[in-house]
């Protein structure tokens, strides 16, 4: 199909060389052409043909995705994949943008085996589990709690005379709920999305397991029922680590769609007037339109930064764990934490602002925007809900402060709150990125100061510490968003200072899009930098003019950042997303090929006759 003339005429602008920042994003060159020939297995394969799911029913989306996800199971096997990355462009190329039933297993039964199992346990259960042999879940949540775990009823009574378990959800309440990939007891009805996922419920009536089925690598109860705890006992709570630790990728990965489909879409289309008389510009040509979207690119590409910084931090504190060194858990938790409820909050709202860009056709399944915000808009419950995971940051942050005061030298990720800012210069139109980094974490740093004066003189007067938090959570989690603004900028400040060494062109258009980042995360907050006279009016007023200009620095590069993500169309699955731009008359047949305009509509005659007969 011929390219769109406007989308053509795009890509032969910009100033840096696409597959070479597809190379950075992937991670090196080899990685690039690794993925592109997982991607070719699944989409030449006939295996994974099938009916376009945006057009099936709960069961038979459920149905066709299982088929496929085993059929991916089997690809990723005679493949010998074995690396999560490479796992997850076969799964991403085959899901049409949903979750599959069988992720659960992956991403939260097999976890925990590898990290609390011991060795007897991991031959027992780990191997067949990445064999998928047995097919596991995470039953955590019940009906009547889920963040507070603390507060779960699920009882298991040891029974020392038959040296087993007994498990009982004693209570309507303590019924285990949404236990994604839970088969044979029962699901939990319709959902918002997720509907890829049997989400289920399970009642557990005295039903009796082995001793040894208790993962004992940390804690175990040994034949007399004698508790043995774990060396840490925070190691248990591992087991949500991990997922939460890879849930910022995620999060970058669909906003990376999103912002690829609207800005794709916004040079396609063509609306309105600017000068009388001389044609309807393209929509991305509206200060708006960019206004929307621009900063919604920069933030694609720093969380795919500090989302793959995120997971190589979790996954060298797990090998420190796995060698009996605990000391860099808490840190691992807490920006696992943070990262996780920011980034996927951010790219839930992105997602959505990336659909209004698109119109009414943003609203229709053909760009698959919906699809992609309705699996996505979960992770900001699931895995610990944003709040509950926000508190856990700032209670660290809380005893950051403590440490300070007390001489303890503090983890590197919050080192910055030992620095001194002096009160920035006046500020130009042109303020790089690493004075606007070092503005995010003088804000960070005099919130936490700020939050921790109240906490005190709360604990002071109640002299209970749960308390003080609660009276003052609202400021504890805006405490804990600007710390992580805090990460995610340093990270991406990072990576681009190390980008523009390597290959300065591509490092160029990344610290315009570093800029944008920072200078929108500043303007959100202005009034705490007036409020702590770190900045003036007028900085305030000149890094506006900043955004305005770094726009029509981007403009020209958009197309080229977002066709360096690379999707595949059969990946991104968006009409209004295609690399060819060839939108309409690809909705025009999509529509047409809809059931719906297939079904012999008996049910419109019958009930209008029932109206004429009824002669109104
Ligand atoms: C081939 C594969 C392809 C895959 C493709 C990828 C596609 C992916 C698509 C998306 C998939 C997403 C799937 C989602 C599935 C969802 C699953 C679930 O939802 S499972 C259930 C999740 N539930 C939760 O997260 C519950 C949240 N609540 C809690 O964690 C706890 O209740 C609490 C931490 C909020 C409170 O704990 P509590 O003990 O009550 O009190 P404290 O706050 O004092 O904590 C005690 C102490 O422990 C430390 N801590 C807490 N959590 C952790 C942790 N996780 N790790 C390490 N340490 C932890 C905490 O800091 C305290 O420390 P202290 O020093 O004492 O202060
Ligand atoms: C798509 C999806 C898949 C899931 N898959 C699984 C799974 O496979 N296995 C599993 O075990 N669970 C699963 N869950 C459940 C999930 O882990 C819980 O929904 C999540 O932990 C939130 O707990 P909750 O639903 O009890 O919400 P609640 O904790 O009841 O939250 C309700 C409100 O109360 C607020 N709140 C609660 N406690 C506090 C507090 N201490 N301070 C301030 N505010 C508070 C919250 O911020 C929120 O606004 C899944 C959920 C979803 C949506």
């Amino acid at each position: 199909m011929p390219m769109n003339p406007d989308l053509e005429k795009e890509r032969q602008g910009g100033t840096f060389d696409v597959e070479q920042l597809t190379h950075i994003l992937d991670g090196g060159r080899d990685k690039t052409l690794k993925r592109h020939f997982l991607e070719q297995e699944v989409l030449k394969d006939p295996v994974f043909r099938g009916p376009d799911t945006r057009f099936l029913s709960r069961e038979e989306l459920f149905g066709e995705l299982l088929r496929k996800h085993v059929a991916v199971i089997k690809k990723t096997q005679e493949l010998s994949i074995d690396d999560i990355n490479e796992a997850s462009t076969i799964y991403s190329a085959a899901m049409n943008n949903n979750v599959g039933p069988l992720t659960l297993h992956s991403v939260a039964f097999v976890a925990p085996l590898d990290l609390m199992a011991d060795d007897e346990q991991k031959k027992k259960w780990l191997i067949p589990a990445k064999k998928y042999e047995i097919i596991g879940c995470y039953a955590q949540t019940e009906l009547g709690h889920g963040s507070f775990i603390r507060g779960l009823e699920t009882r298991a009574d040891y029974d020392v005379n038959t040296q087993q378990f007994v498990l009982n959800t004693p209570t309507e309440t303590a019924i285990k709920w949404w236990v994604g990939g839970c088969v044979a007891v029962g699901d939990i009805g319709p959902k918002f999305g997720f509907g890829g996922v049997d989400n289920g419920y399970l009642c557990l009536n005295n039903v009796r397991i082995p001793r040894d089925n208790l993962l004992a690598k940390t804690g175990k109860v040994l034949e007399d029922g004698t508790y043995v705890k774990p060396e840490n006992p925070k190691v248990v709570y591992g087991s949500m680590l991990g997922i939460r630790a890879a849930l910022p990728k995620v999060g970058a990965y669909n906003l990376s769609k999103a912002v690829t489909i609207a800005i794709r879409y916004s040079c396609v289309r063509h609306q309105s007037e600017i000068k009388p008389g001389c044609g309807e510009p393209q929509v991305l040509d509206y200060q708006t339109q960019q206004h929307k979207l621009f900063p919604l690119l920069a933030t694609a590409y720093a969380f795919h930064t500090v989302g793959v910084w995120m997971l190589d931090f979790h996954s060298t504190v797990m090998n420190e764990i796995n060698e009996g060194h605990y000391h860099r858990l808490a840190e691992d938790h807490v920006l696992a934490a943070g990262l996780k409820a920011v980034i996927n909050w951010k790219t839930h709202e992105g997602i959505e602002i990336c659909r209004f860009s698109c119109g009414g056709h943003g609203y229709s399944l053909a760009s698959s925007l919906p699809v992609i915000y309705v699996n996505h808009v979960a992770n900001s419950t699931a895995e610990g809900e944003t709040v509950i995971l926000l508190l856990q940051t700032a209670v660290y942050l809380m005893k950051c402060v403590i440490d300070l005061e007390q001489g303890t030298p503090l983890d590197p990720s919050v080192a910055y709150l030992d620095q001194s800012f002096s009160k920035s210069e006046q500020w130009c139109s042109d303020v790089d990125m690493h004075s606007l980094l070092k503005a995010i974490q003088f804000r960070s740093k005099k919130f936490t100061e700020y939050v921790s004066s109240f906490v005190k003189k709360e604990l002071m007067a109640t002299g209970n510490q749960q308390l003080a938090f609660n009276k003052h959570k609202v400021i504890l989690v805006e405490c804990a968003k600007a710390h992580t603004e805090a990460v995610i900028m340093n990270a991406f400040v990072t990576k681009v200072d190390e980008i523009l060494q390597s290959n300065p062109s591509v490092g160029k258009v990344l610290s315009l899009l570093c800029q944008i980042y920072g200078v929108t995360e500043i303007l959100a907050h202005s009034g705490d930098y007036i409020q702590y006279e770190y900045l003036r009016k007028i900085d305030l007023d000149n890094i506006q003019d900043q955004l305005f200009k770094l726009y029509t620095y981007i403009r020209p590069e958009a197309v080229l950042l977002v066709d360096a993500f690379d999707f595949h169309d059969e990946v991104l699955k968006s009409i209004l997303g295609r690399y060819d731009g060839q939108v309409y008359e690809n909705m025009f047949k999509w529509a047409k090929a809809s059931p719906f305009n297939k079904q012999d509509q008996g049910t419109f005659r019958k009930y209008i006759q029932q109206l004429k007969q009824a002669k109104l």
